[in-house]
């Protein structure tokens, strides 16, 4: 199930903000949706192959031992398998996971209340950790060194602090910031594990598998079609595979082949690259309007109908990452690539630019689905 990214637009136009089926995020109905596609164990984890080897030296080793391993800090952008690590992690263990998140924990007393319920062993997973509110990191960091939480009862001058000891247990820390956590905290992790984007070779084997667990065949052309246009994250794969499964199933045979593949992912607007029809527009809006730029966020973003904060965070990442566009002290620029995949010749440097001036050259599109340019403005 895609995101709905409801977002403000101006003049009447056409919103925007579709359904953003290449979002990297996933509500609670997608999450539902997940987990029947999630990897139980360690072998079955497909790809971030240093990551695999470390922690499974660090599991093995705690296992042979009979103790709890290190705690363990999980980096690296949403939908890369964080929490599907975290559960294979107690499941290597052979012990239960206890789940909850930094935004969940409001007060310290709320993080004391989940510690001093855990069993000897168990794993205490906790997403978004750098979100956690400073007085429970404080309380984290001593839980996590000592076992030990130290529990206040009273208030004001009378209050005083009871040391309760817990058991031994692993904390699994997740977040898409590592360096917004503080050195104390992220120092309590003996192991930290970075996962990168996921080449489209992974890719296709994730999508392989999940067709599996999904009960449907793939074609080998299929899945690499959709790997491609996965942005390096399983996630998207997994929720473009259902879509295509759905094309399959209603407007072809049934059979997900390359036809169905394209298809489908023409309905869904999402191009070659995995760019959306609003990473299209604002790349649309930076070449044909700006010339190639540099322009300013505010004024690309108002140039799409859409919020700055929205451009930015996502649309924006995927096209850096990409190639596509750069930013610069001056504003936002294209690259030759973002020409290139728009199908549009970049303006000669010795004509003067300004608004409208990149009314480039049409050299034959690179891209499938979608318009090129649709902001009606
Ligand atoms: N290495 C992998 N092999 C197979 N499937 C994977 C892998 N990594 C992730 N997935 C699939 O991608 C989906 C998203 O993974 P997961 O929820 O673990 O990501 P996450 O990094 O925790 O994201 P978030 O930060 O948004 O919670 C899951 O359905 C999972 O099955």
């Amino acid at each position: 199930m895609a995101d709905f990214d409801r977002v403000g637009y101006e003049d009447g136009h056409e919103p925007f903000t579709s359904e953003r089926i290449v979002t990297s995020t996933a509500d609670d109905l997608e999450r539902a949706a997940e987990a029947a596609l999630r990897p139980r164990r360690l072998e079955e984890f497909v790809g971030q192959l240093v990551v695999r080897d470390q922690l499974s030296l660090v599991l093995q080793a705690a296992v042979a031992r009979g103790a709890t391993p290190d705690h363990v800090l999980l980096s690296g952008p949403p939908g890369l398998g964080k929490t599907t690590l975290a559960m294979i992690i107690a499941a290597e263990l052979g012990t239960s996971l206890r789940v909850t998140s930094g935004p969940a924990i409001q007060h310290a007393g709320d993080l004391a209340a989940v510690l001093s319920s855990l069993e000897e062993g168990e794993v205490l997973f906790i997403d978004e950790i750098h979100r956690l509110a400073r007085p429970a990191e404080e309380l984290l960091y001593v839980a996590m060194e000592d076992f030990r939480v130290d529990v206040v009862v009273g208030k004001g001058a009378g209050a005083s602090a009871i040391p309760l000891s817990l058991p031994p247990f692993t904390v699994v820390g997740a977040t898409t910031r590592a360096g917004l956590l503080p050195a104390p905290l992220r120092d309590r992790f003996g192991f930290t594990g970075h996962l990168d984007f996921y080449s489209a070779e992974e890719l296709e084997r994730v999508i392989i598998r999940s067709a599996g667990l999904l009960g449907v065949e793939i074609k080998h052309a299929a899945a690499h079609e959709i790997s491609g246009r996965s942005r390096g994250t399983p996630r998207i794969a997994n929720r473009l595979l259902r879509r295509v499964r759905d094309w399959a199933q209603v407007r072809g045979d049934g059979t997900m082949d390359l036809r169905a593949a394209r298809a489908a992912l023409e309905v869904y607007e999402v191009d070659e690259l995995g760019l959306d029809r609003l990473d299209r527009a604002v790349l649309g809006a930076l070449c044909t309007r700006f010339g190639g730029g540099p322009v300013g966020l505010s004024t690309l973003a108002v140039t799409v109908g859409e919020e700055s904060e929205t451009v930015e965070t996502v649309a924006e990442p995927f096209l850096v990452r990409e190639g596509l566009i750069g930013r610069t002290p001056r504003g936002r620029v294209a690259t030759p690539a973002a020409w290139a995949h728009l199908g549009l010749t970049p303006p000669d440097p010795l004509t003067p630019r300004g608004p409208g001036a990149g009314l480039a050259q049409r050299t034959g599109s690179a891209r499938s689905g979608g318009t090129l340019f649709d902001t009606g403005a």
